[in-house]
């Protein structure tokens, strides 16, 4: 981590802004408050004595006559590699999973329902290479992998359900994926959902390794609500975020990989964005950190090759469908994020915008089949 790095938005308000001053930017800059969350002390203690920032935020809802309330908590993680790039691999997987296995205790002690970790979560984002030896040995089969045997064992001790983005490895035809893996809080693995969308950015070398998923946009009935995941690049495209929606998802977890100097501007935005337009909870997560690689690469836009792809700058966030949103991890730490939510919110806002009932999508997909055609000729008056 550069010593330098600013640490957060919030925090930085925070200390420069007066108190009534502060009250004014952050509804207009967060909306609605989230108020925060009571967290048990052994918690808090465990995580700095683990050495990560522990927060807690709560949504409410309206009181309904005839519906409880239904009030889960979802945790995110995000955090650095632990080793460096460069030690062997069996070794950098297992001090991640031990790193996450330490927060996962911590979100258990915080009543976590469902856990989301950030994408790629047990290897470096070393995509930026292009050279495929060592990194695609990285890849774990999603069904039969340790890492999916190690995440079904914390499901079924904390009871809770786990979000495992990794990079998959389909044995049949060693075909590469990024995936993320559901399982549920009773151990057994609920199913996969594949990145949908391969950056062709940058440093963001994605495509050299594997394509556009082929699970289509699958949601995921849990004991704690009906999920989806759409995997980082993914939160650029609306109707990726859209399509999980339609198909039910009343969360989203976006979990990322991406760095300060190219999206940092667009993180608070898009992931909320979806929120509102979706009536539905989303959560962006992402990785902390700079990560180092011995072999040089360039990014193809004729400036000097580099080590490193920048400063992955965290500041994981959780959305509401009234367009609220908590305030961000820190850009620097390690941290978990416990956010409590009534998902009676969606129906409430549904019924208060009605965006789904307005939405004039019988129009749109007539237009759309027109639009994909290759003779398609644009509606287009002119003088
Ligand atoms: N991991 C990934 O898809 N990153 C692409 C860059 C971005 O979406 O910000």
């Amino acid at each position: 981590m550069s010593a330098c790095e600013f640490e957060s938005l919030e925090k930085s308000l925070e200390s420069h802004l007066p108190e009534a001053e502060l009250v004014e930017v952050k509804r207009i800059l967060f909306g609605k408050e989230t108020k925060k969350l009571d967290l048990p002390a052994c918690a808090v203690e465990a995580a700095s004595e683990r050495d990560f920032e522990l927060k807690g935020y709560k949504f409410d809802a309206a009181q309904e006559q005839l519906r409880p309330p239904r009030n889960i908590r979802v945790g995110l993680i995000q955090h650095h590699i632990v080793l460096p790039t460069d030690a062997p691999i069996l070794d950098q997987i297992s001090a991640m999973h031990s790193r996450i296995g330490e927060m996962v205790e911590v979100a258990a002690m915080c009543g976590v329902n469902i856990v989301c970790f950030q994408e790629t979560w047990t290897m470096p984002f070393a995509f930026c290479t292009r050279e495929k030896e060592p990194w695609t040995e990285f890849a774990e089969s999603a069904e039969e992998g340790n890492t999916t045997r190690f995440c079904q064992e914390l499901a079924k001790k904390y009871n809770m359900v786990i979000v495992s983005p990794i990079l998959e490895r389909e044995e049949l035809h060693s075909t590469l994926w990024n995936t993320a893996v559901v399982i549920s809080n009773s151990g057994n693995m609920l199913g996969k959902s594949r990145k949908n969308h391969i950056p062709r950015i940058g440093d963001f070398n994605e495509s050299t390794y594997y394509m556009e998923g082929n699970t289509g946009h699958t949601v995921f009935q849990t004991q704690f609500g009906k999920i989806a995941v759409n995997i980082c690049y993914g939160r650029h495209h609306p109707l990726n975020w859209f399509m999980y929606s339609m198909n039910g998802a009343e969360i989203i977890f976006n979990p990322s990989a991406t760095v300060g100097a190219l999206s940092e501007p667009m993180w608070p935005i898009e992931a909320r964005n979806a929120a509102i337009a979706n009536h539905c909870f989303t959560c962006a997560i992402n990785r902390v950190g700079t990560e180092h690689f011995k072999s040089e690469f360039t990014s193809g836009d004729g400036k000097k090759a580099h080590h490193d792809f920048g400063h992955f700058y965290g500041s994981s966030y959780v959305a509401a469908p009234d367009g609220s949103r908590t305030p961000g991890l820190s850009r620097t730490r390690d941290g978990l994020l416990v956010v409590e939510m009534d998902l009676n919110l969606n129906r409430q806002i549904s019924d208060k915008w009605s965006f789904k009932m307005t939405g004039r999508y019988a129009e749109y997909a007539e237009e759309l089949a027109k639009v994909v055609q290759h003779d398609f000729k644009p509606k287009i008056v002119k003088e």
